[in-house]
C-alpha cells in the first residue's frame, strides 16, 4: 500500500475526487460519484490506465464513501489524509485546517450562509470519520483566497455594526482562482491586473491584482453575483421583502427559489440550469437566457477592472469557461471596445489565447484544478508549512 492524499470536492448531486502523492504535487487517481448520495448513485475511478465503474445499490453517501475507499484499496493506494473543499469559511478560517469537533462545530455554524453546499461538505466528513476515525481530515476554504482583499472590497452599504459582526463579502471559489493564479507567470501576468470568469454551475469572477484576490463577484454567500445554474446573482434585495410580503414565500421558500429556481433555469422558464441544453435549444427563453448570461458576465468584469484600475486580461474558466466557444465569443464580443479582438478560430479551437496577436489585450482559457489546489494546501499544513 502506498499513502496518497485524497482531495474531495463535494457538490449538491455529484462527488469528485482525487488521490495525489504525498506531497500534492502528482495525481494518481481520479473519481467522480455521480448522483452522490442518491438512489442509482454510480462511481467511476480512472487510475493506472484504466476506468473503472461500479452501481451503488443503497445510495446512502456512507456506501458512496466506503467504495470509494475500497476502490483505492485495489490500486494500493490508502489515505495519508483526506483535503475537503469547503465553500465558507468565515471570518476565522484564512487557511486550510485539520478538522477537530471544534472546527465542525464552527462549520456547523456558517450552514446557513452556504446551504447548498455546507450541508454536503459535513455530511461527507461524517461519513469518512464514520469508517475510520483515526483518519486525518482538512478543510480547505473557497473563502481563504480573498480573505486578504482590501476592506472596502468587503464592505457592504450597511451599518458598520453589521459588518464588525461578519455581515460582509467574503468571495467563493477561491480555490479556483488561487489555481489559476499559480499559472498567470505562464502566460506573463505574474504583475497583471486580471479579471478571471469561472463559470460553472455556480458562477463568479475575480479580480487578481499580481496574483492577488482584490474584488469579487461574490459576496456574503455564493448567491451573490453573476447569473448562475439556479441562482440568480446580484439581486435588489426589495425583491426578496416582496416575496415574502406579497407572495405569501417564507425563508424555506425564498431560499428554494434562490437557490434552485432562478439562474438559467429561471430564466429559461424551467427548460434546463445546463448551458449545454440551453445553447443547443431553440426557445426564446433558452436564447435569452444565455443571453443573459453573457451581458451579467461581462458587465462585472468592467466593474472588476474598475477595481484594479487597470486591466491586462481576462481568464476564462470551470465548466462553461473552459468548454463553451460561444458563452466566451459573446462576452468577448461585448468586451470589444475593452480592446479585446477575438480570434474566432482560436477560441473554436480551444487555444489557450482568445485574443489576436495585435489585439491591445487578451484573454485566455485555463483549466481550474481545485483538487490539485486543495491537495497541495494538505501537504503543506501536513508539512507544518501553513501559518495558522
Ligand atoms: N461543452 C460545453 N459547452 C457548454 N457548456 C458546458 C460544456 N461542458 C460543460 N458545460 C457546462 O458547465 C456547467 C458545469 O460546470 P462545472 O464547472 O462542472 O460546475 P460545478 O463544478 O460547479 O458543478 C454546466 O452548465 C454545463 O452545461
Ligand atoms: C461557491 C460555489 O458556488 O460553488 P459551486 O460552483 O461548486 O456551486
Ligand atoms: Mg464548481
Amino acid at each position: 500500500m502506498s499513502k496518497a492524499l485524497i482531495a474531495v470536492n463535494a457538490g449538491s448531486a455529484t462527488l469528485k475526487f482525487r488521490a495525489y502523492s504525498p506531497d500534492g504535487r502528482t495525481l494518481l487517481a481520479r473519481g467522480l460519484v455521480d448522483r452522490f448520495g442518491m438512489e442509482g448513485g454510480v462511481l467511476t475511478l480512472d487510475a493506472a490506465g484504466r476506468r473503472e465503474q461500479l452501481t451503488l445499490a443503497g445510495g446512502s453517501r456512507d456506501e458512496a464513501v466506503g467504495a470509494m475507499l475500497n476502490l483505492l484499496a485495489d490500486h494500493a493506494l490508502q489515505p495519508l489524509a483526506v483535503a475537503h473543499r469547503v465553500v465558507h469559511g468565515g471570518a476565522d478560517y484564512q487557511a486550510p485546517v485539520v478538522l477537530t469537533a471544534e472546527v465542525l462545530d464552527d462549520l456547523a455554524a456558517l450552514i446557513p450562509l452556504a446551504p447548498l453546499h455546507q450541508p454536503v461538505s459535513l455530511a461527507v466528513m461524517s461519513a469518512f470519520a464514520r469508517l475510520d476515525a483515526q483518519l486525518t481530515q482538512i478543510a480547505c476554504f473557497d473563502t481563504a483566497f480573498h480573505a486578504q482583499q482590501p476592506t472596502i472590497a468587503t464592505r457592504f452599504g450597511i451599518a458598520r455594526h453589521w459588518h464588525d459582526a461578519g455581515i460582509r463579502r467574503y468571495g467563493f471559489h477561491g480555490l479556483s482562482y488561487a489555481s489559476i493564479a499559480r499559472h498567470l507567470p505562464e502566460l506573463g501576468l505574474a504583475d497583471a491586473r486580471v479579471v478571471v470568469l469561472h463559470l460553472g454551475s455556480g458562477a463568479s469572477a475575480c479580480a487578481l491584482h499580481a496574483g492577488q484576490s482584490v474584488a469579487s463577484s461574490m459576496g456574503f454567500s455564493a448567491v451573490d453575483g453573476l447569473l448562475m445554474g439556479s441562482r440568480p446573482g446580484n439581486l435588489d434585495p426589495e425583491v426578496v421583502l416582496y416575496w415574502i410580503e406579497h407572495a405569501g414565500m417564507d425563508v424555506a421558500a425564498v431560499r428554494q427559489e434562490l437557490y434552485k429556481k432562478s439562474g438559467l433555469l429561471g430564466v429559461s422558464g424551467g427548460l434546463s440550469a445546463d448551458m449545454r441544453e440551453l445553447l443547443a435549444s431553440k426557445e426564446d427563453a433558452a436564447r435569452e437566457a444565455v443571453e443573459l448570461f453573457c451581458y451579467r458576465a461581462a458587465r462585472e468584469v468592467a466593474s472588476l477592472a474598475t477595481a484594479m484600475r487597470g486591466l491586462d486580461a481576462v481568464v476564462f474558466t470551470a465548466g462553461i469557461g473552459e468548454r463553451s466557444p460561444e458563452v466566451r465569443n459573446r462576452i468577448l464580443k461585448q468586451l470589444a471596445w475593452l480592446g479585446f479582438e477575438a480570434d474566432l478560430a482560436a477560441n473554436l479551437a480551444h487555444a489557450t489565447r482568445l485574443t489576436a496577436a495585435g489585439s491591445p489585450r487578451h484573454a485566455y482559457v485555463l483549466a481550474t484544478d481545485e483538487e490539485g489546489e486543495m491537495a497541495r494546501q494538505a501537504a503543506a499544513l501536513l508539512a507544518g508549512d501553513v501559518e495558522l
